[in-house]
């Protein structure tokens, strides 16, 4: 099983960049769209994150129903759903403003008994590193997940609006970067994280953490980079004919890389730092499919197989 752990939300989408635009109520958190699509990609896939007794509690789990992901934490919470206050700019890019709740209501014990005993693959959301409380926490359960099988992948999502102790937020980071086999950054990401490193000398500092095989570059409408220990190679955008937003193209992008990577026996340690330049622009390219057709809907809606499959065909 495929196992993601950390925040579902309620996404509050504007209609449009339009100041004081309608808000539209879309279930969301970087890891909830991620074992969506996860799961619509076809894997078998699990999600830890505490799911509120309140309304945007049921308009979690529908979603989650709908594409068979096993919800690992069974019993509801009392604490109100997690929200992001979504705005758009001139070109419909997302940025968010959040009021935390139930994706904080969890303990070690609750979350060690929720997990499944073998773990193919373990993504880590990037609100796991942001409170030292929960990081400590969340640490355990990426090592219980290691020692139960697991490949590490963590998608950074640096959060720092909603962190009052920035060098102890660059150092609970680190912590995690150094669990992760697998490890995705945007540029704003490598913006906030090491400005005066190129993206290749910061991708190389990457790769020589003790477990990290392979780093994966989201550019927004440029694209994505990769680099493994062997190899690099880049992939364009795939447009989708009428476009909607990018609310959680990275996230259906990571899914799709994940995906790509089991499918073709790569989603290993000891694999992943062999991918070579074709490799990787083969995955990078699938991943970019995936992200493509989610652009082409208005919040974040990951493809299904069959959708995805009927693009590469063509
Ligand atoms: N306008 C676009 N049209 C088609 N595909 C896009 C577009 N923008 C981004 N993508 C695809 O989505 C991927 C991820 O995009 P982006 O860099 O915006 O996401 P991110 O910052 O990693 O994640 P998040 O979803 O959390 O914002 C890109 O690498 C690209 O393949
Ligand atoms: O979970 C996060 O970090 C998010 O940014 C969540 C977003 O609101 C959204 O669902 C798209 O990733």
């Amino acid at each position: 099983m495929f196992v993601v752990g950390g925040e579902s939300l309620i996404d509050l989408v504007p209609v449009s960049a339009a100041p004081g635009a309608e808000r539209v109520a879309h279930a969301g958190g970087s890891p909830f769209n991620c074992a969506i699509a996860l799961a619509k990609l076809g894997n078998d896939t699990g999600f830890l994150c505490p799911i509120s007794q309140d309304e945007h509690g049921d308009l979690l789990l529908a979603p989650l129903a709908e594409a068979k992901v096993s919800v690992l934490l069974t019993e509801r919470v009392a604490a109100p759903t997690t929200k992001a206050i979504v705005s758009f700019n001139d070109k419909m890019q997302a940025s968010y403003v959040f009021e935390r709740g139930a994706d904080r209501a969890f303990t070690r014990d609750g979350l060690l008994r929720a997990l499944p005993q073998s773990i193919a693959l373990y993504q880590v959301g990037g609100f796991c590193p942001i409170l030292e409380e929960d990081a400590l926490v969340w640490l355990d359960i990426v090592r219980a997940a290691i020692g139960r099988g697991a490949t590490i992948s963590f998608d950074i999502n640096v959060r720092d609006k909603l962190v009052d102790d920035e060098d102890g937020y660059r150092r609970r980071l680190s912590q995690f970067l150094d669990l992760a086999h697998l490890i995705k950054l945007s540029e704003e990401d490598h913006a906030w994280l090491a400005p005066e490193l190129s993206i290749e000398d910061y991708a190389a500092k990457l790769l020589d953490r003790p477990n990290c095989e392979l780093v994966v570059v989201t550019l927004g409408e440029h694209g994505s980079r990769a680099f493994s220990r062997r190899a690099e190679a880049r992939a364009a955008i795939y447009a989708p004919p009428v476009f909607g937003d990018t609310v959680g193209a990275g996230d259906s992008l990571m899914a799709g890389i994940l995906t790509w990577l089991s499918e073709t026996g790569a989603l290993k340690p000891g694999a992943l730092g062999q991918l070579d330049a074709e490799a990787l622009a083969t995955t990078l390219r699938f991943g970019a499919v995936v992200a493509g057709l989610n652009c082409g809907k208005k919040g974040c809606q990951p493809p299904s197989r069959a959708e995805v499959d009927t693009i590469l065909a063509a």
